[in-house]
């Protein structure tokens, strides 16, 4: 059985990342954001710069400091039905912190998503933080990004679940630095499983392709 794509069915829980991007952000999500941003600045020098001992020495003094300062506050209230992450106030928060997605999550690539007709569309850019084979993006990154990708176009279903299968072929190494983009789409329903397809690119060439299961709650 074949059903329609639903934009709109995933607005009960947050906004697209579309919607989300015409969004201002302000204040505290900015913010946040920025945070993130430039840990993953830091991250990625720490992974790729041949910083003197001392140097690293001061910069860990340094982050030992905002940690407490940061670790000093209370943690947000829950929304205990949906996500960690998320608050009853922030519909952004649940894509904001995703390790994928969230612009305030500094171990996200990030990836961006964009729905165009059926089809849901990303792009990325793995850093040195994502290596694997020397070079190339770790395969098991490159299997998170499509965890997530074929995730959200199942959500669009109005049936969301969670992943059963994951299946990866991976084609040929998928080069760090590099703008990478990637597509996914629902291809059936039957009764609570919905099977999604995806690809990854690097301009013209297929780096990777996913079949996943995703499983309808009950
Ligand atoms: C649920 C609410 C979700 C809320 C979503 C919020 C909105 C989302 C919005 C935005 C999305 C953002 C994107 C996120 C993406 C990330 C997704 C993840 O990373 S999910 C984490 C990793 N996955 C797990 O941890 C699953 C762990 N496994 C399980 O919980 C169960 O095994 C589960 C649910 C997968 C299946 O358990 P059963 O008890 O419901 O299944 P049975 O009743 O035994 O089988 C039903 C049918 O499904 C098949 N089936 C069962 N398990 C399968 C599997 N693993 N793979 C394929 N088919 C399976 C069976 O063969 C059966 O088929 P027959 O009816 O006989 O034809």
């Amino acid at each position: 059985m074949n059903e329609p794509l639903d934009g709109s069915a995933l607005s009960q829980y947050f906004l697209l990342p579309t919607d989300a991007s015409e969004a201002p952000v302000t204040g505290i999500w900015a913010e946040r954001r920025r945070l993130a941003s430039i840990m993953r600045t830091v991250i990625e020098h720490l992974t790729v710069a041949d910083t003197p001992e001392s140097e690293l020495r001061e910069a860990a003094d340094t982050l030992q400091h905002l940690a407490a300062q940061l670790g000093a506050h209370p943690r947000r209230r829950k929304r205990d039905d949906i996500a960690d992450t998320a608050t009853p106030m922030d519909k952004h928060a649940l894509i904001d912190f995703s390790p994928l997605i969230g612009l305030s999550n500094p171990i996200s690539p990030p990836l961006e998503l964009t729905l165009d007709g059926n089809t849901l569309r990303g792009r990325l850019r793995f850093g040195t933080a994502y290596e694997g084979p020397p070079g190339c993006a770790h395969g098991g990154c490159i299997a998170a990004v499509f965890d997530e990708l074929l995730g959200y176009a199942q959500s669009l279903t109005s049936l969301p679940g969670m992943t059963g299968t994951l299946t990866i072929r991976y084609r040929v190494p998928t080069p760090l630095h590099t703008e990478l983009h990637c597509e996914a789409r629902v291809q059936r329903i039957s009764g609570r499983k919905i099977f999604c397809v995806g690809r990854l690119y690097a301009g013209e060439t297929l780096c990777a392709e996913a079949d996943g299961v995703f499983l309808a709650s009950r």
